[in-house]
């Protein structure tokens, strides 16, 4: 039965300042180094032992890893890091203070910024420096697949390739695999795991640095699903 965990990163400075983040990459706050250390305590506390690890190129995510494995005394464990796994790029919102949005264009337009399935952010324009083309992380992917925006819509079509290339054949092998990511791009992989509808994911939140465990049947398919904070150890 093989198990996935998945792990928002721990709250960043960002979070703590209510700013659109995205693909910026923004570090953890002190609370967010905490909740990464707590997050490895629980691992090791419910006897998982991941054998293979997942996250993306932004150092949020990256480092809520290294802290959670330091702790799990598994810092030799086999990291792979891919864009795919991202946050949702959020356009040219990243930055700017949800509050302030909300006051300017109203809760409702901020709402479906965030929340909604298909409706993506403003898009970042071509001649932004700060588009992904122009960050030397992203050199060896195709430029026409780097986004200027994206909807979570347009997060799961660039995720699920990555699901169906590296992170299944690696459950299936049966390693326990250990994914640590972001808000959208696990809202994305969840939305697959457990077919959740369209209209239903607006209501999917996921907090930060709890880690979400995923017992998978041979097929991968879901047979039950907790945060490790939720149950005591077996
Ligand atoms: O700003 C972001 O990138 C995300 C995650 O923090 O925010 P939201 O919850 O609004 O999608």
């Amino acid at each position: 039965m093989p198990d996935l965990i998945l792990l928002r990163h721990g709250q960043s400075q960002w979070n703590l300042e209510n700013r659109f983040t995205g693909w910026v990459d923004v570090d953890l706050s002190d609370k967010g180094r905490s909740e990464a250390m707590e997050a490895g305590k629980l691992i090791r506390d419910h006897g998982l032992e991941p054998d293979l690890c997942f996250t993306s190129l932004l150092k949020r995510a990256i480092r809520t890893l290294h802290i959670a494995l330091d702790e799990l005394d598994r810092l030799w464990l086999p990291v792979e890091k891919s864009w795919r796994l991202n946050e949702r790029h959020y356009g040219g919102l990243q930055g700017l203070n949800k509050k302030e949005m909300t006051d300017k264009v109203g809760a409702e337009q901020v709402h479906i910024w965030r929340r909604s399935y298909d409706v993506p952010p403003p898009a970042l324009k071509d001649n932004d420096p700060g588009l992904p083309i122009n960050d030397r992380r992203y050199r060896t992917i195709d430029p026409a697949l780097l986004p200027h925006s994206e909807s979570l819509k347009d997060t799961v079509e660039r995720f699920l390739p990555y699901w169906h290339e590296r992170l299944a054949p690696a459950l299936k092998a049966g390693n326990t695999v250990l994914v640590a990511a972001h808000g959208n791009s696990l809202r994305a992989l969840i939305k697959y795991l457990d077919k959740i509808s369209d209209d239903d994911i607006p209501n999917l939140e996921i907090p930060t640095g709890t880690p979400l465990l995923y017992r998978l049947d041979d097929d991968l398919a879901p047979i039950e699903h907790y945060y490790l904070s939720d149950r005591p150890a077996p």
